[in-house]
């Protein structure tokens, strides 16, 4: 497609046919802009479907969709935000579920784009509540990495939550599914990698590693602090992302302590303790001039490095532990219309002028694939003087 979307609004009739399988019986395609264009609508498999006009070949497209997609719904209503993500709002949805962003310019849409040779778009969906930015811990083997993690999520339990990384290599003695590892296959892996459903993935040590976007999202919706351990590949990559976070590298005090971490640890034959080793060489150099982290933390002394880390994290004072934010417990209403001023959306039944809600957009943080934390939500009675001379959308 080349060019950066313009977007105009247009909402097609019922019974709109584009010579695909986009249905508008159940939902309200809608079509974007006057270079790039976005067809939004339900489809036969019960799925939100997307469709993009292909100037160059005159006709539409369907784009790699990436990200969890949005349930069917009876209705949207769509706001092109930035030229770069689509606000997607569906009709007689709950609040917590109807708000999605999708994607269609962002750096992680253009990204994607460049690696799989397609269109693509991704969804998002909008988070209440202001969560943290997840923390990215990374650093070569033995350093302690995760012995700070454990502590940290320890500490603070209903804080922190740890991505669940999948890996190719086997499980340790003591270690379990689905808690330590998603322990699969690499030809699985492989498989769902180029499906998209990785928000990043490397090979590490001779094995394949990789972050689920949904290992992500799971912590997310918990209402919880994101926790990655990975190596510095997939720092690079997390970095490159829309994932806004905190990137840390945990520096060992020399290499000869490093060894001795790893071999009294125990649980890696010789071979693999001399190919870590090997790797920590190259990791250290990236790790500290790569420009990728905004924290290095030395972990000599292991009491005083995770002072340390709860320092940079703030949580060095007296700290309670954040509130999930409340659920709104409200549906958007079925004939909901909206109007937008700045960065604030205000959603309305019809063309009542009462018992409005505002999305405020301004403090967005994050993207696909995965979720768009930040979104503020808050009622109001009415219109006041200062929302007035908005644009009616739809
Ligand atoms: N400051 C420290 N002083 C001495 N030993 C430490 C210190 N920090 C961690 N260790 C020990 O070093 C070993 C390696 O730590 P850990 O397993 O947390 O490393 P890691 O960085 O997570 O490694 P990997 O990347 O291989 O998973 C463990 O046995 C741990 O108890
Ligand atoms: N790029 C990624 N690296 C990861 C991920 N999960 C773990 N790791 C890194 O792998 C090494 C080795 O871990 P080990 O458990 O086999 O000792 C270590 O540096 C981890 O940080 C991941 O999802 N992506």
């Amino acid at each position: 497609m080349g060019e950066a979307p313009a977007f105009i609004e247009d909402d097609l009739q019922k019974g709109f046919s584009n010579g695909f399988d986009l249905k508008s019986e159940d939902a309200t395609p809608t079509v974007f802009g006057n270079k790039a264009q976005y067809l939004i609508g339900g489809a036969d498999d019960e799925s939100i479907r997307v469709q993009v006009l292909d100037h160059s070949r005159g006709g539409w497209v369907n784009p790699t969709v990436l990200g969890t997609k949005p349930k069917p719904c009876k209705g949207h209503s769509a706001v092109p935000l930035n030229e770069d993500r689509i606000l997607v709002i569906q009709k007689g949805t709950s609040l917590d579920d109807g708000v999605w962003f999708l994607e269609v310019d962002t750096q992680y849409v253009r990204e994607q784009r460049k690696i799989l040779g397609t269109e693509v778009v991704a969804w998002s969906k909008g988070v209440k509540g202001n969560a943290e930015k997840p923390v990215v811990i990374s650093g070569p083997s033995g350093v302690g990495k995760g012995t700070l993690i454990s502590m940290l999520m320890k500490e603070f339990p209903s804080m922190f939550g740890f991505s669940v990384s999948h890996t190719t290599r086997a499980p340790r003695n003591m270690e379990k599914d689905s808690i330590h590892y998603h322990f699969t296959e690499r030809s699985v892996m492989e498989k769902e990698i180029k499906d998209g459903k990785f928000l990043e993935f490397a090979s590490v040590h001779g094995n394949l590693y990789g972050t689920s976007v949904e290992a992500v999202e799971v912590v997310t919706d918990a209402g919880k602090r994101c926790i990655l351990d990975i190596d510095v590949q997939g720092a690079r990559s997390v970095r490159a992302s829309s994932l806004e976070a905190i990137f840390i590298f945990v520096s060992p005090p020399s290499m000869e302590e490093l060894e001795k971490r790893l071999r009294a640890r125990g649980t890696e034959t010789e071979e693999q303790i001399l190919k870590r080793l090997r790797n920590a060489q190259a990791e250290m150099e990236q790790g500290k001039s790569s420009g990728i982290f905004d924290h290095i933390l030395y972990n000599d002394n292991l009491e005083e490095c995770y002072e340390n880390l709860k320092k940079l994290l703030g949580l060095d004072g007296n700290v309670t532990a954040t509130p999930k934010s409340s659920p709104y417990g409200v549906d958007l209403p079925l004939d909901l219309s909206i109007s937008k001023i700045d960065q604030k959306i205000i959603i309305k039944r019809g063309s009542a002028t009462e018992n409005l809600i505002v999305l405020d957009l301004s403090t967005l943080k994050g993207g696909a694939p995965g979720r768009t934390r930040g979104l503020n939500v808050y009622a109001i009675d009415s219109l006041t003087d200062e929302l007035n001379g908005f644009n009616q959308l739809s």
